[in-house]
């Protein structure tokens, strides 16, 4: 054991050498809003709960209906004897939102992009990633096996040159990027993206994890400009905007019977707890049916742009690049001085070099706290 904890120790002490070590730090999520942390009260810039629907009453009484019906767990896979009728609804709820034939619900967005992309292509194929795609599509291309080529960010002409040159040589092709950009907050050309993998006999996969319930009048990125882009694998997670927990695949159906019968994060992990597919049943009805709240956290996004100098946000999330880590750890300890909380983002998260304070934006923030922000970025120098 005496290695072990050497290695572990060696490991720590060089992360915190460089700026990089993370610890988890208790926090009490007081109203979605504001939070509790080492007894104080500030006021989170840094929660992906854009439309505040994890403390919805109406979201927490689905939850804790679902509870009282089907119990606190799902007691086994979906395909034994875990597939409460909840997620059945929420597949078929997802599916008309998505404007797609089915879905599939798993345990995580993680466990999801871990689990579709080694069901659909394996050594004999490709696989092509926006350079800036989340951890969990890696994760997803390395269990499948498959050569795995990056595309320069968000650039077509790039994507068509190595189309252009790999393409024909594998049986199958899977292109996949996120639909809003985790950390940048950035869209993908989404409509431009499925021309090109059409054009290519090649499969679209958007990780919509930060798009569904704010991008595209709720429906997420495939949305955006009110025309559905033909993206036959739309992925997501209920984490977010949904406000509760889960991951999913859009698709055709053929393709989600696929996915349910071979997705090895979905056969073999235990099905998500009824608690978090009521809770989602119940957002979902909250997104469809109120239009404004859906707008809301991209607009005070783009307040906070106009306020900084910074371009118009297209999501609830803006980055404030910093650079150092050591730098933004420091940006986000005096911002916690003046009652914020701004989580510092730093490698392997984002490139070396581009370390940020990733702040997010969401339905309820009050406008006199996002000035009250941006001016005390602007007193640290950050911003335009
Ligand atoms: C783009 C993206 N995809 C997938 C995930 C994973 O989703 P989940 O939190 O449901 O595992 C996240 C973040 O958590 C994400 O930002």
């Amino acid at each position: 054991m005496k290695s072990l904890d050497e290695f572990a120790t060696g490991k720590l002490r060089s992360l915190a050498a460089r700026s990089l070590l993370r610890t988890l730090q208790p926090t009490e999520r007081l109203d979605g809003l504001w939070i509790l942390r080492g007894g104080r009260r500030l006021l989170s810039f840094c929660c992906n709960d854009y439309l505040n629907l994890s403390q919805h009453p109406a979201v927490k009484a689905a939850a804790q209906a679902a509870v009282e019906r089907y119990g606190a767990g799902a007691g086994a896979s979906r395909l034994v004897t875990g597939n409460t009728p909840l997620l059945d609804e929420l597949e078929r709820r997802l599916a008309v939102l998505k404007g797609a034939e089915a879905a599939c619900v798993f345990g995580s967005g993680y466990l999801a992009n871990a689990g579709i992309i080694p069901t659909l292509v394996g050594e004999n194929d490709l696989i092509l990633v926006d350079e800036l795609v989340h951890s969990c599509v890696w994760t997803g291309a390395k269990l499948a096996g498959a050569p795995v080529a990056v595309f320069r960010h968000n650039d077509l002409g790039h994507l068509a040159e190595l189309l252009q040159a790999r393409r024909r040589k594998h049986e199958r092709c899977l292109i996949a990027t996120d639909g809003v950009f985790s950390m940048d907050g950035d869209l993908a050309p989404v409509h431009d993206l499925a021309a090109l993998a059409a054009d290519h006999d090649a499969w679209l996969l958007t990780d919509d994890a930060h798009g569904i319930g704010v991008v595209g009048g709720g429906r997420g990125s495939s949305f955006i400009g009110g025309r559905k882009a033909d993206v036959p694998l739309q992925m997501g997670t209920l984490s977010k905007a949904v406000g509760s927990y889960g991951g999913y695949l859009c698709a055709a159906a053929p393709v989600i019977d696929l996915i349910k019968s071979r997705s090895r994060t979905l056969v073999y992990s235990t099905g998500l707890p009824p608690a978090s597919a009521g809770a989602a049943l119940a957002a979902l009805d909250l997104i469809e049916g109120d239009a404004a709240l859906v707008a809301r956290p991209v607009l005070k996004a783009r307040l906070f742009t106009g306020l900084m100098g910074l371009p118009p946000a297209d999501s609830p999330i803006v980055p404030v690049i910093i650079g150092d880590a050591a730098a933004a750890l420091d940006a986000a300890k005096r911002l916690e001085a003046d009652g914020f909380l701004v989580t510092a983002i730093r490698p392997p998260t984002v490139a070396p070099g581009t370390s940020r304070l990733r702040v997010t934006f969401t339905a309820n923030h009050p406008e006199a706290e996002i000035e009250r922000l941006a001016k005390a970025l602007r007193a640290q120098g950050l911003g335009r």
